[in-house]
């Protein structure tokens, strides 16, 4: 089986990571872990959410984020955008590349989003189109693939209309969530294949979280079928308000490890990643979930 020679990691830290955090982050150290994941080799960090405040207080302060946001011209910046309301904040504090989400299961959109599937990726549609007359990129998510915390089995073929949806409505490539991480590499491989019937495999991306320790496992069950782009997060940093229990998402440092033991390229430093995530740990006054930064420090304080 041959895997891909490069891969393309999308750090999902600063957003996905930290909305779920009940306690206050100030913007200024938001701001300063994008600077350091973007030091790191991160190229693609998606840097806050410009969604409701009411319901995902955390990302209250998306447009001050955004704007203090030094970019590089190497990186890019994506934003999360539920609607048109969040797509026009977000053009309105610089936004170059938006994503949309929407999810395979009715009940989790109606939790997530107050609004049916169908419903939801109208949504989707009304920013795809927004975003093209401004030729802004858009990405799309969908949630809930390899299981749903309120309707349990979610099957390939639900997955995959979803998909094709985003896909057809103009996303230049579409992030598959495990949002409650209960995939399994089997699962993660016959969900692949289905939704690759529709859409090809260079435009899909795997989203792992690590709530049963399955999420590395994923990774690689993915590469093995052709994926070539992974979302993850620093310091396994996460949680989705809308999926109770749900841990991170895998942990960036974990998927650089397994892909420089694979050989395979991805232009991240690990010191820098490690050394970002044990400084967003101590700020948050918490262990990294990452087994390989812990293992790393391990070492280090032997040596
Ligand atoms: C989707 C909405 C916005 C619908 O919002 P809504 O409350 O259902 O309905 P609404 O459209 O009738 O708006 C009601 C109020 O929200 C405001 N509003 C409306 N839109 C916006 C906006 N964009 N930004 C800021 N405010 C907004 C609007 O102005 C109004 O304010 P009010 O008049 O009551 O003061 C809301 O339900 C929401 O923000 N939900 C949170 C969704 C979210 O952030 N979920 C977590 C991210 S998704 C995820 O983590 C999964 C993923 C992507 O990582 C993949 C995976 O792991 O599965």
């Amino acid at each position: 089986m041959t895997l891909p020679s490069k891969v393309r990691l999308v750090e999902v830290g600063p957003r996905d990571g930290l909305q779920n955090e009940k306690q206050v982050i100030s913007t200024e150290i938001k701001v300063e872990l994008i600077h350091r994941l973007a030091s790191a080799g991160l190229r693609t960090i998606e840097a806050t959410a410009f969604v409701s405040p009411k319901w995902v207080p955390q990302m209250a302060d998306a447009a001050a984020v955004f704007s203090a946001i030094q970019p590089l011209p190497t990186v890019t910046y994506p934003v999360l955008t539920p609607n048109r309301q969040g797509f026009d904040a977000a053009m309105a504090a610089g936004a170059k590349e938006v994503s949309v989400f929407s999810a395979a299961s009715e009940t989790f959109s109606r939790k997530n989003t107050h609004c049916s599937m169908s419903e939801s990726l109208e949504r989707c549609r009304s920013v795809a189109e927004a975003a093209k007359a401004e030729h802004i990129k858009v990405r799309g998510y969908v949630s809930c693939v390899l299981g749903c915390p309120y309707e349990g089995e979610i099957t390939p073929l639900a997955v995959a209309e979803v998909a094709r949806a985003l896909f057809d409505m103009g996303c230049y490539e579409v992030s598959l969530g495990d949002t409650i991480g209960t995939g399994t590499p089997e699962k993660t491989k016959a969900m692949l294949e289905a939704v690759a019937r529709w859409v090809p495999l260079k435009k899909l991306a795997g989203h792992f979280h690590d709530t049963w320790g399955m999420a590395i496992a994923n990774v690689y069950a993915s590469l093995q079928t052709g994926v070539s782009v992974f979302d993850s997060s620093v310091a396994g940093l996460g949680g989705c308000p809308y999926a109770p229990g749900a841990l991170g998402n895998v942990a960036t440092e974990d998927v650089v490890w397994l892909l420089q033991g694979c050989g395979i390229e991805c232009d991240v430093s690990l010191e820098a990643l490690v050394n970002t995530a044990e400084w967003i740990s101590r700020e948050l006054g918490r262990e990294p979930s990452s087994r390989v930064t812990r293992a790393l420090r391990a070492r280090r304080n032997v040596a």
